[in-house]
């Protein structure tokens, strides 16, 4: 989740004449490492059976796929998880129904908004609309101020979202964004793929050009219960309370080991480590 960069939601009204998979698939070869399936038209089997096809398309190409709106989606696709507006579940239940590993995702239009779901466990959100945009005519625009206070705000990855294009990309990644959300621009254009690539290059270019914080600088890169991941954390402690299990009944192993709950706060995170969390199934 942290190494993506460019999110595209679908948007099937804007693209009469093609598929929802081709549209999505020339988004990903364009450069989007995050997709999600939004359709507030379709009746749910329908839904289901596109989503199925998502996660197919997504699981070759090997990109992050998320549903909107529906949780139980999510897990009969076998999703990466599920994207929440204010007026949908709270993330508690979605994270009750999808378990730790599942991505929440969550609207915000606000900063108070923001650090509420960080506190509630989202793993990330979408900050805007920072633009007015059709896509959401009813929704006023939060705009580049709000994308300035969650870059100061907010630890967990957010996305500017709402009205943005590669005329205006620039502008929102000067405002202190470095990730980006789309919808209109990208499945709108004539050239999904091109979109993408410009706006990935937009992106690319600015992280580029900014020096490397002292925390970036201090990540590992490890492997967590079979998934390449980069984290800040320096201790087994830090890295279980990062997928929030530092309270949960888990057993956790480092390189085969099994590592006593006591030793957690002392035992390092390493480059190249093999981490794995196991859930206990079960009482006793
Ligand atoms: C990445 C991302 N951010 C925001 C939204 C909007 O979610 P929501 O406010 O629930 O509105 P709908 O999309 O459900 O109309 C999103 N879907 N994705
Ligand atoms: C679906 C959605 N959610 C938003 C939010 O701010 O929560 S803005 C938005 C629409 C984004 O579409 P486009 O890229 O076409 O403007
Ligand atoms: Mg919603």
């Amino acid at each position: 989740m942290h190494e993506c960069k460019l999110y595209v939601v679908s948007g099937e009204n804007y693209h009469p004449d093609r598929g929802l998979l081709e549209v999505m698939e020339a988004a990903i070869r364009g450069g989007a490492d995050i997709v999600q399936l939004r359709d507030k038209a379709s009746p749910k089997r329908e839904l289901l059976r596109k989503a199925r096809a998502m996660r197919e398309l997504t699981r070759r190409l090997g990109t992050l796929f998320i549903v909107n709106d529906h949780p139980d989606i999510a897990l009969a696709a076998e999703a990466d998880g599920v994207h929440l507006g204010q007026d949908d579940l709270p993330v508690a239940s979605a994270r009750q129904m999808l378990g730790p590993d599942r991505l929440i995702g969550v609207s915000t239009h606000a900063l108070p908004q923001a650090i509420a779901a960080e506190r509630a466990g989202a793993d990330y959100i979408g900050a805007g609309p920072v633009y007015p945009t059709g896509t959401k005519p009813d929704r006023p625009a939060a705009t580049l101020s709000y994308i300035s206070e969650a870059a100061r705000a907010v630890r967990i990855p957010f996305f500017a979202i709402g009205g943005i294009h590669p005329g205006n990309a620039e502008d929102v990644l000067a405002a202190g964004a470095s990730r980006l959300c789309a919808v209109s621009a990208v499945v709108g254009s004539p050239d999904p793929e091109e979109a993408c690539r410009r706006l990935r290059g937009y992106i690319d270019r600015r992280q580029a050009s900014r020096p490397p914080s002292p925390s970036a600088a201090a990540r590992a890169r490890l492997t967590v219960n079979g998934r390449a991941v980069e984290t800040p954390a320096a201790t087994l402690l830090e890295l279980a309370a990062e997928y929030r299990l530092a309270d949960r009944r888990v057993v956790a192993e480092r390189n085969g080991e099994v590592v006593p709950r006591a030793s957690w706060p002392d035992v390092p995170v390493r480059e190249g480590d093999r981490i794995e969390f196991v859930h206990f199934v079960g009482g006793g």
